[in-house]
């Protein structure tokens, strides 16, 4: 009972651009059409697997969605409502139908556990059971709130369930990684359970991958969150005359993160060797190491186009890339994590675990399978203590006003503090030492500075004087 065709591609090319995991919103949709449409559950509800192919710019991408239709649409599905603000519900044959993004439906999403646990195959889509464990059937799903570029099912506390939005050629990387890593018997990422596939039909063509079925942490905090915490104690903890409170005992202070973060830095290089030993290591020569730094230097001019606030910054940016490609030293290289920030980890009761392999969003697939310097997710994760150390400071009003002038120092402080710590962890678990490799880490950290400059411009615009404000206090 799908609506005619021209009405729901209508009603979805209002509401796609409104999507958080949306990629395309810097510019209108040329056209919209289904690529696929698989009926999983008939019924009402009905379930319906759709890819949606979407023409911006002269290139489509690729976006799955689970589409709910009911007759008539409970209170609790009003809100994920497909075609509400385009005119109303769709209707089919005189009848009126109603279409909502089902992974928000767990009488719908259930269908997907059992296909799952029986290896099954509907239409071109392939449920894939990992091995071990039979995958219980019987637990209804959530869809998780954290900030997402795809949309996560929490099934009870056992399983967490990744739709991929955006869909990419061949196997995906978060489940490629996962996989290697589980069957490594590595402790610091979540247990693989199982997986969707889209078969694309064509002989030779590789499998697109739909989601991936993974452990549930349900005992984990998100690295974001407690930093945050420790950060709003840092902040709150009385202020001394003058700057003395550099000098304090973080301790006294409260609310120190420093141990968490040396652990975090520990975990850190173990899954690095981990990913080595899954996939191998190899040396880019420094021709090469030239042509990353010019690249990396292309990307800052192009954003500074973009984002006028960046170029004050340009000329400390370039001295950095230039340094790396003045490198004479071939570099090693081998798979990393790719878009490594404390919103990727997990604190569980067993130590830190790694969620999300799959690389920036913004980049293209190849960008994202390439390899890289393990350095390069070590900046990473530095870059994420200078956001959380000023997320305070620029949402107004978190923070105590009197303390105000003083904020952006002891942002820093705390910053400085756990930048060492995971240095540190790092370096001690058998990681390359940072502090040996400043050119490096120079150069990886501000062209992940200039990528967030262009994500929070396009993405969060509230944002960006928080990459800003740090690129400030670093190219002082
Ligand atoms: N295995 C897991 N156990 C517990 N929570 C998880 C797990 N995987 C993801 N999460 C939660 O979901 C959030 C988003 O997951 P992530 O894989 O980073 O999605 P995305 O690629 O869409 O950003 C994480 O920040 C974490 O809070
Ligand atoms: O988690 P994603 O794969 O969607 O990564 C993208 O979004 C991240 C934000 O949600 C973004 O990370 C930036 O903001 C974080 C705070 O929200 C901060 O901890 C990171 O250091 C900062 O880069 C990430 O860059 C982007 O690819």
């Amino acid at each position: 009972m799908l609506p005619p065709r021209a009405e729901l591609i209508r009603d979805l090319a209002e509401w796609l651009p409104r999507q958080r995991w949306f990629g395309g919103k810097d510019g209108p949709i040329d056209e919209l059409t289904i690529g696929t449409a698989t009926e999983l559950r008939t019924g009402d509800p009905a379930l319906h697997h759709l890819v949606l192919d979407v023409r911006q710019n002269g290139t489509t991408d690729h976006y799955q969605l689970l589409l709910g239709v009911r007759r008539d649409l409970p209170d609790r599905l009003r809100h994920v409502e497909i075609g509400r603000d385009a005119g109303g519900t769709s209707s089919t044959g005189g009848k009126r139908v109603r279409v909502y993004d089902a992974a928000h439906d767990p009488d719908l999403t259930r269908t997907l556990l059992a296909a799952l646990a029986d290896g099954a195959s509907i239409g071109p889509l392939r449920f894939h059971h990992a091995g071990g464990a039979r995958i219980r059937t019987d637990l209804a799903s959530l869809p998780i709130t954290a900030e997402q570029s795809n949309t996560s099912l929490l099934f009870g506390d056992a399983y967490i369930c990744k739709l991929f939005r955006r869909l990419s050629q061949g196997v995906n990387l978060d489940l490629e990684v996962n996989l290697a890593l589980t069957r490594q018997g590595c402790a610091h990422v979540p247990a693989v359970h199982g997986w969707i596939e889209l078969d694309p039909g064509e002989p030779g063509a590789e499998p697109v991958t739909l989601a991936l079925l993974s452990d549930y942490l349900h005992t984990g905090a998100d690295g974001w969150s407690l930093a945050i915490a420790s950060v709003r104690d840092w902040f709150a903890y009385p202020l001394p005359a003058g700057d003395e409170w550099a000098e304090l005992d973080a301790a006294v202070a409260g609310g120190d993160f420093a141990a968490e973060a040396e652990r975090l830095g520990a975990a850190t290089a173990q899954v690095h060797r981990a990913l080595a030993d899954a996939f191998g290591v190899t040396t880019v020569p420094a021709a090469e190491v030239r042509a990353l730094a010019a690249r990396m230097n292309a990307e800052l001019t192009a954003t500074c186009r973009a984002v006028p606030g960046l170029a004050p910054h340009a000329k400390a940016l370039t001295g950095a890339f230039l340094d790396l490609a003045a490198r004479t030293a071939p570099l090693a290289v081998q798979r990393v994590h790719g878009d490594y920030h404390l919103g990727q980890v997990l604190r569980t009761e067993s130590g830190w675990a790694l969620l999300d392999f799959e690389g920036e969003p913004a980049r293209t697939q190849s960008e994202r399978r390439a390899l890289a310097h393990p350095l390069r997710d070590v900046a990473g994760m530095l870059r994420s203590f200078e956001y959380a150390a000023r997320f305070l400071i620029t949402k107004a009003g978190t923070v105590p006003t009197e303390s105000g002038p003083h904020l952006e120092t002891r942002a820093h402080a705390w910053a400085a503090r756990n930048r060492a710590a995971f240095c540190r962890g790092y370096a001690a678990a058998g990681g390359a030492d940072p502090a040996a490799h400043a050119v490096l880490m120079h150069a990886f950290e501000f062209e992940k500075a200039v990528y967030e400059v262009r994500y929070e411009a396009r993405n969060r615009p509230a944002w960006l004087p928080v990459p800003l404000t740090s690129l400030a206090h670093l190219t002082a």
